[in-house]
């Protein structure tokens, strides 16, 4: 572990104490240990150096006295702030930004995951390049050739060098997501042509998603549907995992899992998995995942609104679903209007969230008595895999069967509707 200071900005318009802790625990997950934490009243920031100068030189004093070599500052900093807050403190300095991107770096598994959060991080260095390695570069150059006006030059030039090699990294990374991408929409449009709905699994980072999908899966045991990887950890999951959920009454559904939300989440992060967040906006339930057991869970709440607000989610219905109720003294499961209560490793709260997802998407499922000829076998096959049979007479005409299914399908057997 890292020692670390961390250091922001207290406002009236933000609640400082969950942003903090929130860092604290962004630091956790980087393998840094939060030693000393300092905050500056401040309404607005100062544009050359973000903290004003007495408390840069207050932050100084304290990395010295207890022997610690990087801050990290709670918003994403401009280069120039950057660069004079180096300056003042000595220290090395990681923004919000950076820090995040970095969590995401060392998360990321799969080959689109790596692609998103290299771009989100090329992004992130492009507008700082004049401040970071580049510029000892140039003053390399200085030393070797004896600088003057020309050397400027060719400074400036190796700059822009820099730059368009960036950006045409960020352009060949970007094709390359681009096909994987692709992929993923063809297997959308199939899922949307199947007509099949769907429920996503949203919230917070760490609230227990993965966990939730994991309980459903177990409960159905649906030996083809591989669990997810659940961890107590920030950001287990970057990717999207869908899974095709067959309930005992022939119901399906697809439920997707996906990654988590943090506030503020970085802009180049939010463009470059833009795809795998968007998944929210295709579902037909959400399911918000809130850890019930957290402090900040209210500012949880309004930070996956402000993430979904972003991703241009709306108008989906919503089931509040506090987990974690085993580590609170609220009864559980238990459930008021949209809001249920429960812990994602308990069987009966597991059955009691599939109860409440029926209730959320098969409201348009339509009951009606057919009477299949029997030289008509192949519907019988089809009402028995899709629908649910709720009971079943052999008469001399052939099978009367009264079934529940999706309208889709009645409309399919429209000829042999008697009820
Ligand atoms: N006590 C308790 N712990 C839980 C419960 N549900 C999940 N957890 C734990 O919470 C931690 C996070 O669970 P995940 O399912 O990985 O959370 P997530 O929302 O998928 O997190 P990210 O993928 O990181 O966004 C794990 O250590 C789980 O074991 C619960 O009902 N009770
Ligand atoms: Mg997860």
């Amino acid at each position: 572990m890292i020692p670390v200071i961390i250091a922001g900005l207290e406002n009236d318009y933000e609640n400082f104490e969950y942003k903090m802790d929130e860092l604290s625990s962004l630091a956790y997950a980087n393998n840094m240990e939060v030693i000393v934490s300092v905050k500056q009243k401040l309404e607005h920031p100062i544009a050359a150096t973000y903290f004003g100068k007495g408390k840069a030189e207050e932050i100084r004093h304290v990395g010295e006295i207890n022997d610690i070599d990087t801050l990290i500052v709670n918003a994403e900093l401009t280069p120039t702030q950057l660069r004079n807050l180096e300056d003042i403190t000595g220290l090395q300095v990681i923004d919000r930004t950076a820090l995040i991107l970095e969590i995401f770096a060392s998360r990321a598994q799969t080959k689109e995951a790596k692609l998103q959060v290299q771009i989100a991080k090329l992004q992130y260095q492009l507008p700082r390049l004049r401040t970071s390695s580049i510029n000892r570069m140039d003053q390399q150059t200085a030393g070797n050739t004896g600088g003057g006006y020309t050397n400027r030059g060719s400074g400036e030039t190796k700059l822009e060098l820099n730059k368009r090699v960036i950006e045409k990294r960020i352009s060949n990374l970007s094709k390359e997501l681009k096909e994987i991408e692709s992929v993923h929409e063809n297997q959308r449009r199939a899922r949307e042509r199947s007509s099949i709905k769907t429920v996503a699994l949203v919230g917070y980072t760490n609230a227990g998603k993965s966990t939730t999908m994991n309980g459903l899966l177990k409960l159905l045991e649906q030996p083809t549907n591989k669990e997810v990887f659940e961890k107590d950890m920030l950001f287990a999951t970057l990717d999207t995992s869908i899974r095709k959920i067959k309930l005992p009454d022939n119901k399906e559904f697809f439920l997707s899992d996906t990654v988590g939300f943090v506030s503020d989440l970085p802009h180049q992060l939010v463009k470059a998995f833009r795809t795998t967040l968007s998944e929210a906006n295709q579902a037909d339930l959400l399911i918000q995942v809130i850890d019930g057991s957290d402090e900040h869970a209210k500012d949880m709440i309004e930070t996956t609104k402000q993430t979904l607000d972003e991703i241009g989610v709306k108008d989906i219905p919503m089931i509040y679903a506090y987990n974690k109720s085993d580590l609170t003294s609220t009864p559980y499961p238990s459930s008021v209007g949209n809001q249920f209560y429960y812990s994602a490793k308990d069987k009966k709260s597991i059955e009691m969230l599939i109860n409440l997802i029926k209730e959320n998407l098969f409201q348009d499922y339509v009951t009606h008595t057919y009477l299949i000829p029997f030289s008509e076998g192949r519907y019988l096959e089809i009402i028995n895999k899709q629908a649910n049979i709720l009971k079943t007479d052999y008469l001399a005409e052939g099978t009367k069967i009264t079934a529940e299914s999706t309208p889709i399908m009645a409309q399919q057997l429209k000829q042999f509707i008697i009820d």
